[in-house]
């Protein structure tokens, strides 16, 4: 079953817009089959709107891997750091069974429970299919998820699909093994350690076999990409045009973390890692193929909560323990919560499409687009003060409307750092400038003095006009109002040279 074409350009335009330029991405979702929509309507990593209201979890049951990557440090312990691969404790199938009821129970709006890690779960079947058997069993109303390389998967597909697991990540860095065998330095199949090209070759073919497989059974596959300047960057592209041919729903091209002190191949070799701005350009030359992800968070295998949060030392096994837990009672109120939830998604989509089409057509001076870095605590809404944010969504608003675009991950939020130096001798607040150094506004419920004028000397405007306000709705608006004073108009040698290309 090959899903329909699906990206976001597509669907900005398709919203309806005139030159009065309105819409959003929201749109996305409208172009979908009615059975597609149920499956990713509050899924928070297929639906970037869903994200904002719908929580996930991973159980970390899966600690063996079948492959090596030059990326990847399994390293266990460790609370402080939020990436792939690491978690604090490793479970039993029935202690994640004890887990996942009981974050339920307190999380109502966690619709989907991943298994990820901390190794392959396909490499550790039993582990895997025992806690997704339990869990359609005792906790029926969740979603069930799960991320793998790839190697095992044609001998699991039927499996996957039996247990009703209706989301799969599968991550494809790669569709050329010479290139693959700079990414991957050994894999482990059929009892052997095979390395280099034909290890590579091997991994890419069980990769595309299982893609099919999982498409043939109406299984929604999401492929990630780590992106790997010099490496992979030029050829992912190729790789976003197979995928989505073979009917991948979405790609999600992710930048790779590689610092020294990780302990990986790549973070001892130097290799580094790319600018927001490069990610931003390969996701765009992607996504003229293909639907793209860009609000992952690249999470921990034990993640739990939003996007973007991690509740994970609320839900320790010791505080499980002395946590009692009435599913059946959770079950209606996680359904009601859900439902509300939905229905405030629904109306927020309604409302911006309803603003699309009661615009009036004017005619506008040719404008650029405005990217417009925004904080919030989740619910789609700006909610978060200045200082408090630990990371911040960037939208990108135009005459075509407005559309997310990525998320700048901050070291330290403001008012935990203030004005100290880290080793490179760069303040908190100066770093945190310089990763909205693209953006022209802020968007935030409050901000203090100090850092409203460090942001205003950036030549970014903060604002704290549009608190508590939907976050497309303030965009927008900011947008509309940058329009009406002329402060968002295509610089005069751009129209110049638009008008030469169409009377050409
Ligand atoms: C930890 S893995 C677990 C699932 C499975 N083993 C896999 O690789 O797909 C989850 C995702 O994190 C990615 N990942 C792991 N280490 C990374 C790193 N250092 N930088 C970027 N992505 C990384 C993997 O490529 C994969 O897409
Ligand atoms: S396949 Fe996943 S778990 Fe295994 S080495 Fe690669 S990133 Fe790590
Ligand atoms: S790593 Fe990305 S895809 Fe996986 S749960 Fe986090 S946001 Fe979703």
């Amino acid at each position: 079953m090959k899903l329909p074409v699906l990206n976001d350009e597509k669907t900005e335009s398709a919203g309806g817009c005139s030159s009065s330029g309105c819409g959003s991405s929201a749109s996305a979702m409208d172009h979908l089959p009615d059975t597609i929509r149920d499956k990713v309507a509050n899924h928070p990593c297929f639906s970037e709107q869903a994200h904002h209201y719908f929580a996930r979890m991973h159980v970390a049951v899966a600690p063996a891997c079948n492959i090596q990557c030059n990326y990847c440090n399994r390293k266990y312990d460790c609370s402080n750091e939020s990436r792939p691969g690491v978690v604090s404790e490793v479970l039993s199938p029935a202690q994640a069974v004890k887990k996942v009821k009981a974050v339920a129970a307190a999380i109502p709006q966690m619709s989907v429970l991943g298994i990820a890690g901390p190794g392959d779960p396909l490499a550790n079947p039993q582990r895997t299919f025992e806690t997704f058997r339990r869990l359609s069993e005792e906790a029926p109303d969740i979603k069930l998820c799960v991320s793998t390389n790839g190697l095992n998967l044609p001998a699991c597909a039927e499996e996957i699909s039996k247990h009703n697991i209706d989301h799969v990540t599968i991550t494809i860095n790669c569709v050329d093994p010479e290139i693959g065998a700079r990414i991957y330095p050994w894999i482990f199949w059929e009892n052997r350690r095979i390395r280099g090209v034909e290890a590579a070759r091997i991994l890419i073919e069980q990769q595309q076999k299982g893609l099919e497989m999982l498409i043939e059974r109406g299984v929604l596959v999401k492929v990630n990409s780590v992106m790997i300047p010099g490496i992979n960057d030029e050829h992912l592209k190729e790789v976003s045009r197979i995928v989505k041919e073979k009917g991948a729903f979405l790609h999600n091209v992710m930048p790779i973390i590689a610092e020294a002190e990780h302990g990986t191949y790549f973070g001892l070799t130097g290799q580094r890692e790319p600018t927001a701005a490069e990610l931003e350009a390969l996701q765009d030359a992607c996504a003229g193929d293909m639907n793209m992800m860009r609000h992952c968070r690249q999470c921990r295998a034990d993640a739990v909560g939003l996007l973007g949060e991690d509740r994970g030392e609320e839900f320790t096994l010791d505080k499980i323990d002395a946590m009692e837990v009435d599913y059946e009672a959770a079950m209606v109120q996680r359904a009601e919560v859900q439902q509300q939830l939905l229905a405030q998604l629904n109306s927020q989509r309604n409302k911006l499409q309803n603003q699309v089409q009661e615009q009036p057509i004017r005619i506008l001076p040719p404008s650029r687009p405005v990217k417009m870095a925004v904080a919030t605590k989740g619910g789609g809404i700006i909610n978060q003060h200045f200082g408090h944010a630990t990371e911040f969504l960037v939208y990108e608003a135009s005459q075509k409307g407005v559309r997310f675009i990525g998320h700048r991950q901050v070291d330290k939020p403001y008012c935990e750092g203030g004005s100290s130096c880290g080793d490179d001798g760069e303040t908190v607040l100066q770093s945190i400038v310089r990763q909205l150094e693209d953006c022209e506004v802020l968007l935030c419920s409050k901000v203090g003095y100090e850092p409203w004028s460090a942001l205003e000397e950036a030549g970014i405007q903060p604002d704290g006009e549009h608190a508590m306000e939907p976050i497309e709705e303030a965009v927008q608006a900011v947008y509309q109002q940058m329009l009406a004073r002329g402060l968002a108009e295509k610089p005069a040698d751009q129209q110049q040279s638009l008008s030469q290309l169409q009377t050409a």
